[in-house]
């Protein structure tokens, strides 16, 4: 089987911006690919750019082995874009139907799919009263008519009730079970690390996996009777605390200094009342990635 999707020395300029800078990726087995990075910085021009919305300056994209451009794609691969692409004259209906008979599948495929998302109760109604969440499962029942190889998704959470992101989750997994390879770009990285451990950051106009930027450090708030003998122990095994009160303090650990930390209780009769995970890894990454070099990113 050939690559999913190759993309080669990518540029893309807004002007004199420069938002893609070579970059280079490929995705070569099924995957779902979370795309993190800050707001502003290139997320959508990416997905839109391998979608030919965006046209590219440099370089090349390949899907499923045929160059992006190619009108057969837009029937392998679905592009979940944000809202401003609906017509808010038209019904849910209206744009399902126009959809469908461009894909050429059948009635009883659709009526399949809008009961498969639930989203039949609102399917008459003009997209102009629609609520966020409305509208998002909308596009994503858009998205899925052409039973997609590939699925690009920009910011599929946006504006989601717990309930609806819950809804959203068990169908990209299902989706994912089912050989469906997407691309999800989305700020919510706690929701991201319940679908997909496969994260890649968006860097100065270059896509850079987790594992290269992997760090071994997860943030605790910790509550325990002796924060003070505590946080003595842990300064001496270099973990970087802040104290909250005098039960309760953070602390940035690595896996080994958490097991030092766990056995040194232990063994001075330390109970830990509480001890929860502030910032996951992934969290944690990406403020290192991003905070630590704000000031020469956003330099203005
Ligand atoms: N059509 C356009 N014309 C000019 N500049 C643009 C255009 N589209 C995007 N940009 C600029 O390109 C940069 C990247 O924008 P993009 O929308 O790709 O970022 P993003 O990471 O998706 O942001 P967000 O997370 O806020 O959606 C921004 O500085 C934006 O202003």
């Amino acid at each position: 089987m050939g690559k999913i999707l190759e993309i080669k020395g990518v540029t893309k300029y807004f002007c004199e911006q420069q938002v893609l800078d070579e970059l280079d990726f490929s995705l070569d087995e099924p995957k779902v690919l979370a795309l993190v990075a800050p707001n502003g910085t290139g997320k959508t021009t990416l997905l839109n750019s391998i979608a030919n919305i965006d046209q590219i300056d440099e370089g090349t994209i390949r899907v499923f082995d045929q160059p992006h451009t190619d009108y057969q794609l837009f029937y392998k691969m679905s592009y979940l874009q944000d809202s401003s692409i609906l017509y808010g004259h038209l019904t849910g209906w209206d744009h399902l139907e126009f959809v469908r008979k461009e894909q050429g599948k059948s009635k009883e495929e659709l009526q399949q799919l809008i009961l498969d998302l639930d989203i039949g109760t609102y399917m008459k109604k003009k997209v102009k009263h629609y609520s966020l969440g409305m509208k998002q499962h909308l596009l994503l029942a858009i998205a899925l008519i052409n039973q997609p190889a590939l699925l690009l998704m920009d910011e599929p959470l946006n504006g989601l009730d717990p309930d609806s992101i819950i809804k959203v989750r068990t169908i990209i997994r299902s989706l994912a079970s089912k050989g469906v390879s997407m691309i999800i770009s989305s700020h919510n990285l706690d929701e991201i690390e319940k679908v997909t451990d496969n994260v890649v950051f968006l860097y100065e106009g270059k896509l850079i996996e987790k594992e290269e930027v992997m760090i071994d450090a997860i943030e605790y708030t910790i509550v325990l009777k002796e924060v003070e003998k505590a946080l003595s122990f842990l300064s001496r095994i270099d973990v970087t605390c802040t104290k909250l009160s005098d039960y309760k303090f953070v602390g940035t650990f690595s896996k080994q200094q958490f097991s030092v930390f766990r056995s040194f209780c232990k063994e001075q009769e330390i109970e830990l009342f509480d001890c929860q995970v502030t910032h996951g890894q992934l969290e944690t990454i990406y403020f290192n990635l991003y905070e630590k070099n704000s000031e020469a990113q956003y330099d203005i």
